[in-house]
């Protein structure tokens, strides 16, 4: 025996051993092998070891068969057992993350199983092999290469339908992936107020995906010439032509240039048809930047993103100009629907929106902030739909204004404005299948047909109407008291929150749970 595979017994206890041999049957049906010795034979015996190298060929023998020349290497690990192929990865002979790569488009939840096995040995928390964390039946062609690495499953969140919500006249169900109960309840809500008063209407104010890269110069002179190029027609004429030779899809809209010392930033904007877009405008300022260097060989690009953009941060000046679609989402509710579906009324809705989304928000230094919880439905919504997740930073950005309207006042002129709803349609999550089913209740599933970018244009205004249902009935709540009343009801687990969670008071033991 090897001595890697000698290491690898000495350590060995029955349990393993059981392990290993089911294992092995599981990938070698066919073939007949030894029962491991019972568990009362005690521990790391030399009975152990000669039993393991049995049904376990020796490292030398499996690198024959893995190195084999005539073969391609994905034939070669079908005739290995996962053991096997553990045994090569713990000896360094296949990169933990190149499984998939190695295994071939057809092996590829044998991939995920292998590289949990050989994680959860290498592991001295918890095992992923025996855990709950489920893998099988996933269509991980779809992963690779896009989506993850590393991949040791998926995590199933609980999808939710909220509505069905009127938006510019046809109805869509809201779909919400969310751990937090009382959320789709809430968005439900408010969009049973919103229909009634006939629902939402929505105006794309803008489109356009920014990418701000970093770019040294020797001196600020020759940065101000670099920009004063940039603003002139031929400059942004000859950026325009090198970015858009890299896409179909993605048109140059603007450049915006600042100088910050002798470095420049370059905020270019650009449509992306129906994808969010960040790998179409990366690509795209990438060529420009070849071009600009043509012209201003002294020019240093110290990153292609250099934070002007601004991509996944909190940042003002996307607040100020917009990223990706820019929405005003508004519609007018009856003051007796605010009094019989919201339980509250016009007057006390104005009011609190003015004290809390306005006011609490300027007293508390808020960038875009000037809202109750756009965030809670747009990632809901991001999620279910294979959105990039860090995105709702800057997505989330929304200004709820309430006002009394119509006859007295009566009624609720209600909108939110939402200047950066990064989203797509192609691309990114929106390849994975559950996803797609669910751009597929939308009905803007993939690119548009007739007119690329309407797809994820739509797809921006259900949000922003979802994220006025949830702002009207969350600040319904609040104005009725009723908040900790619904979590109650909808958001504590009965079934699962641990005694060992009851608080320590420092000298006095377990404090009582009355
Ligand atoms: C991709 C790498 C790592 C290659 O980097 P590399 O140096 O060419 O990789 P390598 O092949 O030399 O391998 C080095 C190590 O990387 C790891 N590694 C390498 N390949 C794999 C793999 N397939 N699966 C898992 N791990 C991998 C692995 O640890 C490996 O070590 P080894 O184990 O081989 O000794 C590198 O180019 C990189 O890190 N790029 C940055 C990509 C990134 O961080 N993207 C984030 C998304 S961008 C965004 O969302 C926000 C943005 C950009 O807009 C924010 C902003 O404005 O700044
Ligand atoms: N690179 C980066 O810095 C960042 C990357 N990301 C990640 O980028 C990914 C999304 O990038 P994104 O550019 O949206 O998607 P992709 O990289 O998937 O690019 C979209 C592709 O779809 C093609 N396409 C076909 N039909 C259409 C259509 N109707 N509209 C638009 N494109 C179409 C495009 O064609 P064509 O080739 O002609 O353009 C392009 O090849 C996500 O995974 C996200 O997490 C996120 C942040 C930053």
């Amino acid at each position: 025996m090897s001595s890697i595979a000698q290491q690898h017994t000495s350590s060995f206890s029955v349990r393993d051993l059981e392990l290993k041999l089911k294992q092995v049957r599981l990938a070698h049906p066919e073939q007949s092998l030894p029962s491991p010795p019972s568990s009362d034979s005690g521990s790391s015996s030399p009975k152990q070891e000669s039993e393991e190298s049995y049904f376990l060929r020796s490292l030398k023998e499996c690198l024959a068969i893995y190195e084999e020349p005539s073969r391609p290497r994905s034939e070669s690990l079908a005739l290995l057992s996962d053991e096997e192929v553990i045994m090569l990865a713990n000896n360094g002979n296949i990169a933990t993350y190149a499984l998939e790569k190695l295994f071939g488009m057809d092996q590829l939840e044998r991939a995920v199983r292998i590289r949990r096995a050989i994680l959860s040995r290498a592991s001295t928390t918890g095992t992923l092999e025996s855990s709950s964390i489920p893998y099988e039946n996933y269509d991980y062609s779809r992963v690779l290469g896009a989506c993850c690495e590393n991949v040791v499953g998926y995590i199933p969140i609980p999808l939710g339908v909220a509505g069905p919500l009127t938006v510019d006249g046809k109805q869509y169900p809201i779909p919400m992936a969310t751990a937090e109960g009382t959320l789709v309840a809430s968005t439900s809500r408010g969009c049973k107020a919103l229909n009634s008063g006939g629902g939402v209407s929505t105006v794309l104010v803008g489109d356009g995906m920014t990418r701000g890269p970093a770019i040294d110069f020797p001196s600020a002179i020759q940065a101000g010439k670099a920009k004063a190029w940039i603003d002139s027609a031929e400059g942004h004429a000859a950026l325009r032509e090198a970015f858009e030779s890299t896409s179909r899809f993605a048109k140059l809209k603007s450049l915006k240039t600042a100088i910050a010392g002798r470095t420049l930033y370059v905020r270019f904007a650009t449509t992306t048809g129906d994808a969010m877009g960040m790998n179409m405008i990366s690509k795209g300022t990438e060529k420009a930047l070849e071009a600009m260097q043509k012209r201003f060989p002294e020019m240093v690009v110290l990153a292609l993103s250099g934070n002007y953009c601004t991509d996944k941060k909190p940042a003002a000046i996307n607040w100020i100009e917009g990223r990706g679609k820019s929405v005003v989402a508004e519609a007018v509710i009856p003051g007796h629907v605010v009094k019989t579906v919201l339980k509250t009324t016009v007057r006390d809705l104005c009011n609190l929106n003015v004290k809390k989304n306005l006011m609490g928000s300027a007293m508390a230094g808020s960038i875009g902030g000037f809202n109750a919880h756009a965030a809670n439905i747009l990632t809901a919504i991001f999620l279910a739909t294979g959105q990039d997740p860090a995105q709702n930073v800057e997505s989330s950005m929304c200004m709820t204004l309430m006002e009394p309207t119509g006859l007295n006042g009566e009624d609720l002129l209600v909108s939110v404005t939402m200047p950066c709803i990064e989203v797509g349609t192609v691309g990114g999550g929106t390849v994975l299948a559950p996803q797609q089913g669910v751009l597929d209740m939308l009905g803007v599933r993939g690119a548009h047909p007739q007119q690329p970018g309407q797809n994820a244009q739509t797809l921006a205004r259900i949000i922003a109407s979802a994220v006025l249902a949830g702002e009207l009935s969350l600040l319904s709540a609040l104005a009725a008291g009723h908040l900790i009343k619904a979590h109650m009801a909808h958001n504590r687990s009965q079934v699962n929150t641990p005694a060992a969670s009851v608080p320590v008071t420092p000298g006095a033991g377990f404090a009582s749970r009355a």
